[in-house]
């Protein structure tokens, strides 16, 4: 039967109070359909893969999640995939899933802000508009998405950027691609992709990449304790477009020479990280061996390195495929070009500088 599969992991989209009031990841995938407003006009079958919040999830468990998403979509009647998540981490096992998509039909992610007891819950409607995504034409070969009050993410680039609000995702250099309201989906661009990796990209097990924080006065103390801790990767949080100070510089030059990768991102909201600055800024951290990440920010940049020193041992070849795929980001706001999917250009864009958007295929009646 042709059908979206919603695959649950837990989340607030799932929780319920505790005894202290506190949060817990407790219903099932039939729990979640059962809130479902409206008429869907397509089949929806519920899987459990997880119950948990997002936060408490591992690698691991983030590739046990992406396999899941493979499996429904091993079935040709599988239109598209939706896993609800906890938003903590949504960012992480949504873009992992990203790098291994190698499928036009959607895996589309979304969760709530508001626990599933809550009278205002915002995680009936999210889950609605990412079936209808999922099951929408529209969304084929846009990759992973992120659909999240009303707004249509990619996957790479987006992240939680409101700790409590119902709009709680953004990506901050590029805007949304789209959005779905009452029912109905509109697209206003799409991302350039890199090839999709392979599926050893998910053998995570064993693999330790750590994210360290460079702020004023900061030495080299973290940097060490996680190489020794038998990191292989290691993501620098660094200030504004990449910087720290000599003392990092001297601890990223001895770990890079000790086989452990280090890739150089930034605590700032929003812009590249670009070389500009000596004294312990970016030019001298990446001649020390830092590999620049373009606009991906910490969380992101450690589930690239997770998965690339997942298929490969050899940290130069994994600085150089970091490199690469961190570039391909720069790519992130070309106008797409494909018109396979049919694009109708119209002067309604979100972004103008990714003007290309379509009609309104995907309907549904609620
Ligand atoms: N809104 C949420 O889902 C947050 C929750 N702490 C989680 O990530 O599981």
């Amino acid at each position: 039967m042709r059908r979206v599969v919603v695959l649950s992991t837990g989340g607030t989209i799932a929780s319920r109070p505790d005894s202290r009031g506190a949060a817990i990841a407790a219903d099932d995938a039939n729990a979640l359909l059962a809130q479902l407003p409206g008429d869907l006009r397509v089949p929806v079958e519920g899987v459990d893969v997880l119950r948990v919040g997002s936060y408490l999830l591992t690698p691991g468990d983030m590739a046990e999640i992406v396999r899941s998403a493979h499996e429904a979509l091993a079935d040709p009647d599988v239109l598209g995939v939706v896993v609800t998540h906890g938003t903590d981490a949504l960012e992480e096992t949504a873009f992992l899933a990203d790098l291994v998509h190698h499928d036009r039909r959607p895996v589309v992610f979304t969760g709530a802000q508001r626990a599933a007891s809550a009278g205002d819950t915002d995680g009936p409607r999210n889950l609605a508009d990412a079936i209808t995504l999922a099951a929408c034409p529209e969304a084929a070969g846009h990759g992973v998405l992120i659909v999240f009050d009303g707004q249509v993410f990619a996957a790479r680039g987006t992240r939680k950027t409101h700790t409590l609000a119902p709009a709680a995702f953004s990506a901050p250099d590029g805007g949304p691609l789209g959005r779905v309201r009452n029912g109905s989906v509109r697209m206003a661009a799409r991302l350039l992709r890199s090839a999709p990796l392979g599926p050893e990209a998910l053998d995570l097990d064993g693999v330790r990449v750590d994210i360290v924080a460079s702020y004023p006065g900061t030495d080299a103390t973290a940097l060490d304790a996680v190489a020794a801790a038998g990191a292989r990767g290691v993501v620098l949080e660094a200030t504004g477009a990449g910087n720290a100070n000599p003392a990092v510089r001297a601890a990223i030059a001895r770990l890079t020479g000790e086989g452990v990768v280090v890739a150089l991102s930034t605590r700032v909201h929003a812009g590249p990280v670009t070389a500009l600055y000596g004294g312990g800024g970016g030019v001298d951290l990446i001649e020390a061996g830092a590999v620049p990440v373009g606009t991906l920010r910490s969380p992101q940049a450690r589930v690239l390195l997770l998965a690339l020193l997942a298929r490969d041992r050899d940290p130069r070849r994994v600085a150089a495929a970091l490199r690469r795929m961190a570039e391909a980001g720069a790519a992130d706001t070309e106008v797409d070009t494909d018109t396979d999917h049919g694009p109708r250009p119209t002067s309604a864009s979100t972004d103008p500088a990714r003007t290309v958007m379509s009609a309104q295929p995907c309907e549904r009646k609620n």
